[in-house]
């Protein structure tokens, strides 16, 4: 553990050093304003919705943050509440996670506009939100399923690698993966290890250089999804419903705890490292160099979508 905690120190000293001029300082704060990326802060109380039946012990919860359950602070703190809420009825052993968008959009991943000019004294309340995001879908006692109806780049595929099984419409528009290298960031540790126990250390290693976003068949192929659906076809549910009672006919200790023994340790390690990964992540983010390439990329998004 100690020779982690340095390790991470010494990194940290050296972003500082690549990053040189913290973002306060920037020139950057005076970049023309993009428009259709200027929300910050939003309302608490509408971004996703929890359906418990303590019928069939499954939880459904749909989110639904206009207009692509991009993963804002007050989202993600959304979702873990509904998360909480769902391990705390002892009737419900199962979730099924879900976005209820018109688009079908599941997630397109961290809110860029709390990554670009950001608010420093929110950032890295943001940071642990995403943290605590992931302890808690990721360690929950809940068998987890993602119901993968379009896109899931970047914190959207960390939505779905946090759960215990992964189902996808086969649509090759709809793609999913851990595409943070073209926007000039990286996933954290903790994330991507999630990438690598799930599609193995080679896939891993290419995907996260490239930024890839898998088709569903390819993210089939590598192991990204466990089960895909045909386009248009409205069984997406009923699959997720059927696996969530597969989950349930095992006793739920024995589940619980075949779940801690592949994700305890990365749970544990992160849980005693939060405040250094903040820190990390803060100074990482705010580099000129990557605020640059965040600008263009969301310069590139607007220009794609005229
Ligand atoms: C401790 C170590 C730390 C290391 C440093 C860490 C650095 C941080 C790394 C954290 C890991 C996670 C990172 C992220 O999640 S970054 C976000 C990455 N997301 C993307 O790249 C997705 C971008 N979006 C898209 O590709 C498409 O929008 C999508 C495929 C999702 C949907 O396409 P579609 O054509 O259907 O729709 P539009 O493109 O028209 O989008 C609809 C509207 O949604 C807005 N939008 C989309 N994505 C985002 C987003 N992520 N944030 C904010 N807004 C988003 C888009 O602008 C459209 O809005 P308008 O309709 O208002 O124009």
């Amino acid at each position: 553990m100690s020779v982690h905690v340095s390790q991470s120190a010494h990194k940290i000293q050296l972003w500082r050093r690549l990053g040189s001029v913290q973002y306060r300082d920037s020139s950057l704060l005076q970049r023309q304003h993009l428009s259709s990326f200027s929300s910050k802060a939003d309302r608490n109380d509408d971004l996703v919705t929890l359906e418990a039946s303590p019928d069939t012990g499954v939880a459904t919860l749909r989110m639904h943050r206009s207009p692509a359950n991009s993963l804002s602070m007050e989202m993600m703190q959304s979702i873990s509440g509904a998360i909480r809420k769902a391990e705390s009825d002892r009737k419900i052993q199962s979730l099924i996670l879900t976005s209820s968008l018109p688009s079908g959009i599941f997630s397109a991943g961290l809110e860029l506009t709390e990554l670009y000019q950001p608010d420093l004294a929110r950032l890295p309340k943001f940071w642990e939100s995403f943290q605590q995001l992931y302890l808690d879908l990721y360690g929950s006692r809940l068998s987890t399923i993602a119901s993968i109806g379009g896109p899931a780049p970047a914190a959207g595929c960390m939505l779905s690698l946090s759960c215990d099984y992964r189902i996808m419409t086969d649509n090759p528009k709809c793609t999913i993966g851990l595409n943070e290298s073209q926007l000039g960031i990286v996933a954290p540790p903790w994330l991507a290890q999630q990438y690598i126990d799930v599609i193995g250390n080679r896939n891993a290693e290419l995907a996260l250089l490239l930024g890839t976003l898998f088709t569903p068949q390819q993210a089939l192929t590598v192991g990204l999804v466990d089960e895909l659906v045909c386009s248009g076809d409205s069984s997406i549910d009923e699959m997720a419903q059927r696996k969530a009672a597969e989950f349930i006919r095992i006793p739920p200790k024995a589940r619980v705890a075949a779940k801690e023994l592949t994700r305890g340790t990365q749970i544990a390690k992160l849980s005693g490292n939060r405040e250094e990964d903040t820190e990390f992540f803060c100074s990482f983010v705010t580099t000129d160099t990557v605020q640059k390439t965040l600008g263009s990329y969301l310069e590139m998004l607007a220009k794609r979508k005229k």
